[in-house]
């Protein structure tokens, strides 16, 4: 359509020019039989076809400017974007998208000697945010440098600062011979803008090192720390916090964040290997005693810190924990006998008891040195596979706060779903009774035999006859699909964590006093062989000072925490729970994805017995 009425609209005016032209041509046509000199160049250029082709995109634009008349809208839209404020705008906008932001710099005045160390002038604007950089003083030169810039700090992000910068001036005041603690004072009392004039330290080496995903294992105060060459930078953690490392350059102090995250800004941690050698400096100087000669460290001004040089060997390092497990105080968890309950294996907890204390003398998971290895436990997200055995999943929790109320009623109300682990018991089997339902019912030998090949993850005696959960009874329900609910007492838990059964721990918790008051009014506890009573209050305050030092000791293992409160909403809060263990990605030790070296086993999924 459009090509027709092109043709409509040009086509009197170019016929008019073609004519003139055409005229023109005949004309000279007999210039040139008249042999007039020139005429015949002349006529071949008007005869020439990319002039008659010229002239039509001539009459061709020609008619186009008197069609396109700009409506009111264009002209609007025109006037709009010449104003200066829209000019402005557009001019930020391609600045920010070329990154353009260097200033621009007068010249480098003439005569300034060529070998003059190159400086940098920083200014920077003092408001809330701490500057996110330490300094420190040079021992051998006196000089005053960035000893560390802190990951995702202002420092960190706008590239300003980097680490062995020499400060020379600040607010044009030279620094030469200063304490960093005066140069701190110095910036604490300077307000508004602060001027710093630098020497750039050579490029700095990118940090190459892949993050890396810690779960802290025990609880960390920098500002009870004395080594931590500035605590003001440091970062507190609690036992199982995870930690993102993103800073590995120093070997003794990590850079590390917080999962999950709050801002971007890191902070200092202590290195595994730094971490590991004042665990074994405390372990041999003093095991069990827990420090309390610490002397809380002098807070700096956030803008920017001191490091405080003052790594003395002789200190020892007082903010870790330990409960060594030869000094253990009396467990506050003994109880009565719970009667089992038909249908279901009743929970063992009753036989851990009576034999705990034995068992810690011998159990492999009390050996100090396996306690002191691991500061930090690498982890990764890992996701189920749909055709992969569900994960076991192991509840713990001070007695009578109803875990094994709880595993009970998901198994009645999902039994599809859920199943216990058969255990195995040497005592002699009843008349009513069949093996491999209530128990698998084996001699003491074997069951002694089965001990010594490490094939329970808990096991004990009562009553003279021994009792355990073996590992072959949980991958057979995991095995055959079903989600494997078990309980465990939790000095139990290493033998449980491996990479065959990749156990979620869900630990559960007692409400408060006033409300276990309230919602256990009918519930009842065994208190021997034959009587069952209500809960008191001392049982309750039991109760809560068991869940709490179990917390403080296990917390780096739970995977989730449920607390007990309405019976019906916790049994739907633990399926949740369950539910998302199963079939979302979880933080797990690293080593549970990693091949199985060759010539080392996991000890459960070996079926080769010791002989
Ligand atoms: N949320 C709750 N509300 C009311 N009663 C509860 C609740 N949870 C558990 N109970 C009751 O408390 C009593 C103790 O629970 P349970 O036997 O499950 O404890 P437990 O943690 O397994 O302790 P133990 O290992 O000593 O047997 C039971 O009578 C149970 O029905």
């Amino acid at each position: 359509r459009g090509r027709t009425e092109d043709h409509a609209l040009v086509k009197p005016e170019m016929h008019g020019l073609t004519q003139i032209l055409a005229d023109v041509a005949k004309d000279m046509r007999s210039s040139v039989s008249r042999d007039i000199s020139g005429a015949e160049l002349l006529h071949g250029l008007l005869s020439a076809p990319w002039l008659q082709s010229l002239l039509k995109v001539r009459v061709f634009i020609h008619s186009f400017k008197e069609v396109l008349i700009p409506t009111h809208e264009v002209r609007e839209l025109y006037c709009l974007l010449r104003r200066p404020h829209v000019q402005a705008l557009l001019l930020a906008h391609d600045t920010v998208a070329r990154k353009d932001y260097d200033p621009v710099l007068p010249l480098v005045p003439e005569g300034v000697p060529g070998d003059e160390e190159a400086m940098r002038i920083i200014c920077l604007v003092k408001n809330n945010q701490p500057l996110g950089a330490t300094i420190k003083k040079d021992e051998m030169t006196g000089d005053i440098q960035v000893a560390r810039v802190i990951h995702g700090g202002l420092a960190d992000r706008s590239g300003l600062l980097h680490p062995g910068d020499k400060l020379v001036e600040v607010n044009g005041s030279s620094v030469e011979g200063l304490e960093p603690e005066q140069v701190i004072q110095i910036l604490f009392k300077s307000q508004g803008t602060i001027v710093f004039k630098l020497i750039p330290n050579s490029p700095q080496p990118e940090n190459s090192q892949a993050t890396v995903f810690l779960r802290a294992m025990a609880d960390y105060c920098p500002l009870r720390d004395p080594t931590i060459p500035c605590p003001a930078a440091g970062m507190a953690y609690s036992k199982g916090d995870l930690l993102e490392i993103v800073d590995q350059t120093d070997a003794c102090w990590w850079q590390a964040r917080k999962l999950p995250s709050a801002g971007p800004c890191a902070g200092l941690v202590p290195s595994n290997s730094w971490l590991k050698r004042k665990q074994r400096e405390m372990w041999w100087s003093q095991p069990s005693q827990v420090h309390t000669c610490i002397r809380p460290c002098e807070f700096h001004p956030d803008f920017l810190s001191s490091e405080i040089q003052q790594l003395n060997k002789n200190v020892l390092i007082c903010f870790l924990t330990f409960y060594p497990y030869l000094r253990l105080p009396s467990d506050p968890c003994g109880r009565g006998y719970v009667q089992p309950t038909s249908g279901f294996r009743r929970s063992l907890r009753l036989f851990r008891r009576r034999t705990q204390n034995k068992r810690r003398l011998s159990c492999h998971s009390c050996c100090p040195s396996k306690a002191l290895s691991s500061p930090y436990e690498e982890v990764v997200r890992y996701q189920r596979n749909p055709e992969d055995p569900p994960r076991l999943i192991v509840l713990l929790g001070p007695s009578g706060v109803g875990v094994n109320e709880l595993r009970k009623r998901l198994m009645k109300t999902n039994p599809s779903t859920f199943q216990g682990a058969i255990p195995h018991t040497s005592r002699p089997k009843k008349s009513s009774e069949e093996s491999g339902k209530e128990y698998h019912f084996i001699s003491k030998e074997l069951f002694e035999y089965m001990v010594c090949n490490h094939r329970f993850l808990e096991y004990g005696e009562f009553k003279g006859h021994l009792y355990g959960t073996s590992v072959d009874a949980i991958k057979e329900v995991l095995d055959g699909g079903k989600i494997c609910l078990i309980d465990i007492e939790p000095h139990s838990i290493q033998s449980v964590r491996t990479k065959t059964l990749k156990p979620y721990f869900v630990f559960v918790a007692s409400p408060s006093l006033e409300r276990l008051r309230l919602t256990r009014r009918s519930a009842r506890v065994v208190a021997s062989s034959h009587l069952t009573r209500h809960f008191t209050d001392e049982d309750f305050q039991e109760m809560q000072e068991c869940g709490r030092s179990m917390e403080a000791r296990y917390r780096q293992y739970f995977d989730s925490v449920l607390v007990n409160d309405v019976l019906q909403d916790a049994c739907l809060q633990l399926y949740s729970i369950i539910r998302r263990a199963q079939d979302e990605p979880q933080w797990v030790p690293v080593s549970w994805l990693k091949p199985v070296q060759p010539g080392r086993r996991d000890v459960e999924t070996t079926n080769s017995p010791k002989v």
